[in-house]
């Protein structure tokens, strides 16, 4: 008899005075409908049942598009994965599920849903969930996925206070990131207003700030060890959003067939820790105990401090896993911010003028911009925040999962659950965004030229997990777009408009493009 692909009927019924529920066909059903119609022996019914009941929704569970058998819905999510998330959610409500492989999993649209969940249910929501990619890449150590526990908030603890002793919480650490600003455009200078792509230089520029909390120490542009290892990382981050991913996660077993990109993302990841390995213990070389001079010192400190609590998550993996997640985390991120604003200051020269214009008036005769200026330059606030908006850096946020079960908008979502939070979703929210398709600095300015701060506004996400950086990516945006605009004239060469696209992966990036950065006179 010949196979037919089986296929599971979910209906979706709406509850009286209640949220769309799904109703699953009970299993005996099931059972005998399979039976029935497509196969002959019992051990092929058992195994297509449990496949089958692996795609089952839970019990109250949020509903949901239909997923192909076994695969569930990981194919939709090959082309812009937000955009088709904001799209299901027009018909399944703010709060929908998508079955990943056999993950049920649940995505939170608009910023009223992601709220709810992120911020008033802040702990509940602040797990990771334990997937084979995540487990294979940190083994849910490290910080940016691990699990929420013990583990998280030593990791997170011991980040936030070198971020604010080695970094952004001094002065000098201004005058730092001011130098690093002077590097960048003294580089972009030497392509003489000649059409450049400008990936590399903010790569290098953007990293290096991390890089000195981290190693105390900035890289060389020319440093090509460091430069490959930023390159791979990123590509990693592009290649986790694939749908290879997807399927590693739902089959690992797959880890054994020779061709796929998953094959590559474990190549790079290895390559990655092996440098971080090396440049770390470079780095420790020379420690005074308990005289921390960045990061890695600060943390050998506490991992001598623990030794003998049997508990303790700080080991030397640990310690890779942690220095690598910050260093693409806060370079990957920023990088691609600045690189989706030059895009747009070249595209829209009214806004570029402007942008000028208030620059030349707070800073006159070319004084390096200061964190203090910052205050005086609405425009330019509103120009960096419409860009983090519309160009949406971290759609889907970093995958979330419940510690507990949680009860939201009268669905149940048991403890453990994947949850997908829908940023974009929240900056194209009709609710509170007039005409979001446009992309408008006047949004965030009051009829007296103001800046105004908006509730939706959350590129950095909410809650217990909400991004650690933000203080420091804050700083960098404003240092170095203000350092570039007030020496150069961005536009691209005989005007030919590069694609406006973005690539996908986790982040959001431009297509590469070429842009002339000429000197202006002041
Ligand atoms: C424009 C720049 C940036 C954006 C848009 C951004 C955005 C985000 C987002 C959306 C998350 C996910 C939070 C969640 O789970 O809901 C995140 C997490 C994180 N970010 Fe950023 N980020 C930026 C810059 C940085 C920088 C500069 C650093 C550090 C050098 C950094 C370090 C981290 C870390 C460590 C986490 C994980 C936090 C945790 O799991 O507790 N980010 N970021």
């Amino acid at each position: 008899m010949k196979k037919k692909e089986c296929t599971v009927e979910l209906c979706n019924t709406k509850r009286p005075g209640g949220p769309w529920k799904t109703r699953v066909m009970d299993d005996c059903r099931i059972l005998s409908m399979v039976k029935k119609k497509y196969f002959t022996t019992s051990s092929q019914v058992k195994k297509t049942l449990q496949e089958v009941l692996k795609q089952r929704r839970p019990q109250g569970f949020p509903p949901g598009p239909s997923p192909i058998p076994v695969i569930g819905n990981i194919l939709s999510l090959a082309t812009e994965p937000h955009v088709f998330m904001k799209k299901q959610s027009e018909i399944h409500g703010q709060i929908f599920s998508l079955d990943l492989g056999g993950y049920s999993t649940v995505v939170l649209n608009g910023y009223d849903a992601i709220k709810e969940c992120l911020y008033h249910q802040s702990e509940v929501f602040a797990d990771r969930p334990s997937l084979p990619l995540f487990k294979k890449m940190t083994k849910m150590g490290g910080l940016l996925n691990a699990k929420y526990g013990r583990g998280w908030i030593e990791h997170r603890k011991l980040a936030s206070n070198s971020f604010r002793y080695f970094g952004s919480g001094h002065k000098l650490f201004e005058l730092k990131i001011s130098e690093e600003c002077m590097f960048f455009v003294d580089a972009i200078d030497e392509h003489k207003g000649k059409p450049f792509n400008p990936k590399h230089l903010v790569t290098n520029a953007v990293s290096n700030i991390t890089n000195l909390i981290i190693f105390g120490e900035r890289f060389t542009y020319d440093d090509l060890e460091f430069q490959h290892m930023i390159e791979i990382f990123s590509e990693n981050v592009e290649l986790a959003a694939s749908c290879w991913a997807f399927l590693y996660n739902a089959f690992p077993c797959i880890e054994y067939l020779p061709f796929g990109k998953h094959q590559k993302l474990f190549c790079n990841a290895a390559k990655v820790y092996d440098f971080l390995l090396q440049i770390t213990e470079r780095f420790s070389q020379g420690r005074v105990r308990h005289t921390p001079r960045h990061y890695i010192d600060a943390y050998l400190d506490e991992l001598e401090q623990n030794t003998g609590d049997l508990g303790t998550t700080f080991s030397k993996e640990n310690l890779i896993y942690s220095v690598g997640e910050l260093i693409i985390a806060g370079t990957e991120t920023t990088t691609n911010t600045l690189r989706w604003a030059m895009l747009y200051m070249a595209l829209y020269p009214n806004i570029q003028e402007k942008v000028h214009k208030e620059i030349d008036s707070v800073l006159g005769n070319g004084k390096p911009p200061s964190m203090e200026d910052k205050q005086r330059m609405p425009y330019v606030e509103a120009v960096l925040h419409e860009v983090l908006r519309f160009c949406n850096i971290v759609p889907l946020g970093i995958f979330r999962a419940t510690s507990q079960d949680a009860l939201v908008s009268g669905y149940t979502i048991p403890k453990g659950t994947m949850v997908i939070t829908n940023l974009y979703s929240a900056h194209f929210d009709e609710k509170y965004w007039c005409d979001p398709g446009t992309f408008s600095p006047q949004r965030f300015l009051d009829c007296n030229g103001n800046f105004v701060r908006r509730e939706a506004f959350i590129p950095f996400s909410l809650g217990r997990r909400h991004c650690l950086g933000e203080q420091l990516a804050r700083m960098e945006m404003f240092l170095f777009f203000t350092t570039l605009m007030q020496r150069f004239h961005l536009h691209f060469p005989n005007g030919k408009v590069p694609s406006l696209s973005p690539k996908l992966g986790m982040t959001l990036q431009p297509l590469p493009y070429s842009i002339c950065a000429v000197r202006r006179q002041q």
